[in-house]
């Protein structure tokens, strides 16, 4: 605002009571002005001599050597050259000296100039106000207390779809949808921050009242498009939103992050840094990485091979003897092609480590109780013939499993019929040779040439040269279960030493050689090793099969066996002859009394044939008894030669048989005794003989 000191006119000269009128009209053509001060001798300003003064006092009165002092009118103010025109512009004079702030006079002004000033200055004002009006990004509109249109930019013109020209001196809700700004008029209370929409467009409004000496006289709205600024803090808050969920992955992740920038220094990094380098993670931020790396917390500094490979680089290492890193280094490119940041992930291998050893364990113990299960489900398959719930035969039964996961030669060992080839059966079911064939070999029951064409084979001579091939050859990929290897024959034996020794069949000199892989078997009933002792059995054989015994223990070593075996052949021959048959209480006392020197097969035949025989559905003790009794009648064995056997020997076994079968058809060995004609000692020591051969 334009000041009075910028309006006046200087003045260097004042009147005092020696100037005559005509000095004073004089000056004041000079200067230009309406009026002069007049002062005192002590420069006291006394008064004003204007123009107008001395018009008014006539020109005919008018004599140039009049006294000034004369026209003096006390009529005036003085003010201060700092004074504001806004202040001034209305006061009653025509004309006013000006004062500095030392109260001197510095010169005059005229009301009219201090009019034309101000005028000028609101002009002027004005039209800024009315540019900054027009041009204000913001839409303005106001109205009068009538709620009549006064002024509408050209911002406002869209949001209230109007023009200026078309809404000024209008009521307001004749041009556009109320906004609340009649609200403002009536109630005079300022409303802010209120929403509307056009179209697609959000706007916020301020609506204030005009107030004119404290009454309201109109109302303003001002409203702004905040569209593009909705759209920017929407962006703003998904941003926002983004940037947490970043935080928060960030400060959550497992591996350690630590993110550099261009220059290595450490912009931040996560919690997971501080568990990994047992180090305060928040104090890494703002420093140097390389300072780890001189701390001798890393051996490597990734920042630079990042740099110098100018891409990715994984590297291990091992800070502390319980942890091993795996630290990766990935570049963030500029526009410009310039790395500007590198995020580093430290990932824990410890950790990973103990999981997979933790994992190989399970694993481990997994497939220990899966070959458990399996073994249970191959006792149950491969068993689904054998019948034991004695401990010493599930002995039996789990050192059989055992081997069969193996594959070296095993022997069975035991009495006649306690299931020795039922046992070779089940290792080759149970063994990885299950899905070869299973061929058995009874070595007593054929003359020695027939039983070696059994066994390696035959070459026919004749003109289709067809050849017989022998079990070791076909039961290639299998096995093969030799019966009473004891009785082979010594030569036989030695040749089957080559073969298995060899791993190979050679007929002929002139035919190839066929490879052998067949896995041995073999059952006998009396210990090998003592017959390798007596030269009976090639020792070579011997330790060639002998990796593995099995001793079969008798039914009378297993009297648990007794009744499950029973149930079962009793169970097996009703459902071969499709009957139901029972045993009577004294039937199956009289079963488990019985000695069963012939063992489970002397057991199973005689079970049938009481299932066959017996009259009724409830097999009886009597039945029982007649059958046990002609079975008795029948000597289990006959004496038959196969071949020339030391004399001893052959006594030996011919004593055995008779002592068995006498104790068979006795029961007791004072009975058995007295039917051999020889003491019950002999009896016992003979039977004690044959329990040794039998490695009972
Ligand atoms: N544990 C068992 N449960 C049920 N039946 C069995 C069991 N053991 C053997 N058997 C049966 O008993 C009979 C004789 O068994 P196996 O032929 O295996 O005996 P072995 O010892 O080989 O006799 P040998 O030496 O006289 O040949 C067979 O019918 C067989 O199925």
């Amino acid at each position: 605002m334009l000041r009075v000191g910028q309006v006046m006119s200087r003045l260097s000269i004042c009147l005092y009571k020696y100037h005559t009128i005509g000095d004073a009209m004089t000056i004041m053509m000079e200067k230009e002005v309406a009026g002069l001060p007049f002062l005192n001798e002590q420069g006291y300003l006394l008064g004003m001599v204007t123009k107008n003064q001395i018009l008014e006092k006539g020109i005919e009165n008018y004599v140039a050597e009049n006294k000034a002092a004369d026209y003096l009118t006390n009529r005036f103010l003085p003010l201060n050259e700092e004074t504001s025109l806004e202040d001034v512009w209305n006061l009653p004079f025509d004309i006013y000296p000006v004062l500095n702030n030392l109260e001197e006079i510095i010169g005059v002004v005229s009301k009219y100039s201090l009019l034309q000033a101000y005028f000028q200055e609101v002009r002027s004002r004005s039209q800024e106000l009315e540019a900054v009006f027009n041009s204000a990004h913001n839409g303005i509109l106001s109205i009068n207390k009538q709620g009549i249109i006064t002024s509408l930019n050209p911002a406002a013109e869209k949001p209230t779809r109007t023009t200026k020209e078309e809404a000024v001196g209008r009521f307001l809700n004749d041009v556009i949808i109320p906004t609340g700004l009649l609200e403002v008029v009536r109630n005079g209370i300022p409303e802010y921050g209120a929403k509307f929409q056009v179209g697609r467009r959000l706007y916020i409004s301020n609506r204030t009242p005009i107030l004119k000496d404290g009454e309201v006289v109109g109302a303003v709205g001002v409203f702004q498009d905040v569209s593009e600024i909705e759209k920017v803090l929407q962006e703003l808050q998904s941003v926002k939103q983004l940037n947490e969920e970043l935080q928060t992955i960030i400060s959550s992740s497992y591996d350690g992050l630590i993110i550099c920038d261009g220059q290595g220094d450490i912009l931040r990094c996560n919690p997971a840094v501080g568990r990994i380098l047992e180090a305060s993670w928040e104090e890494l931020v703002g420093r140097p990485f390389k300072e780890l790396v001189d701390k001798g917390i890393f051996q490597k500094n990734i920042i630079h091979l990042v740099k110098k490979q100018g891409g990715f680089v994984s590297i291990l290492e091992r800070p502390f003897a319980k942890h091993s890193l795996v630290i990766t280094g990935n570049p963030v490119f500029s526009e410009e092609g310039e790395i500007v940041k590198i995020v580093i992930n430290i990932r824990d291998m410890s950790e990973l480590e103990f999981l997979r050893e933790a994992l190989e364990e399970s694993k481990q113990l997994s497939e220990k109780y899966q070959s458990q299960i399996a073994q249970m489900r191959n006792h149950q398959e491969a068993g689904a013939e054998l019948r034991s719930c004695s401990v010493i035969m599930n002995n039996v039964l789990d050192l059989a499993f055992r081997v069969s996961q193996v594959d070296s030669p095993v022997v069975l060992v035991g009495e006649q019929g306690v299931g020795k080839e039922e046992i070779a059966k089940s290792i080759h079911i149970q063994s990885k040779r299950s899905k070869g064939p299973f061929y058995k070999i009874n070595c007593s029951s054929l003359p020695e040439n027939l039983l070696e064409i059994e066994l390696f084979g035959q070459e026919i001579s004749n003109s289709r040269n067809i050849a017989k091939p022998g079990v070791l050859e076909l039961a290639n990929h299998g096995s093969v279960y030799l019966e009473d290897i004891d009785k082979m024959p010594l030569n036989i034996q030695g040749r089957l030493v080559r073969v298995l020794r060899d791993k190979t069949l050679q007929e002929t000199d002139e035919k190839a050689a066929i490879s052998i892989d067949t896995r041995i078997l073999a059952g006998t009933n009396r210990p090998l090793k003592e017959l390798v002792e007596k030269e009976r059995f090639h020792s070579d054989l011997f330790y060639t099969l002998n990796i593995v015994p099995i001793k079969v223990p008798a039914l009378r070593e297993r009297k648990e066996d007794l009744i499950p075996l029973v149930l079962f052949n009793l169970e097996k021959n009703n459902k071969r002859h499709g009957f139901e048959k029972i045993f009577s209480p004294e039937a199956v006392q009289l079963l488990l009394d019985y000695p069963w020197l012939g063992n489970i097969r002397e057991m199973a035949n005689l079970i049938e044939r009481l299932v066959v025989t017996s009259k009724e559905k409830v097999i009886s003790g009597r039945e029982v008894d007649g059958v046990l009794y002609e079975m008795e009648q029948t000597p289990l064995k006959t004496i038959t030669v196969t071949g020339v056997v030391p004399l001893k020997e052959a006594i030996d076994d011919l004593e055995q048989q008779l002592v068995t079968l006498a104790m068979k058809l006795h029961g007791t060995t004072v009975k058995a005794a007295e039917a051999l004609g020889v003491n019950q000692s002999t009896v016992v020591r003979k039977l004690q003989k044959s329990k040794h051969n039998t490695g009972g």
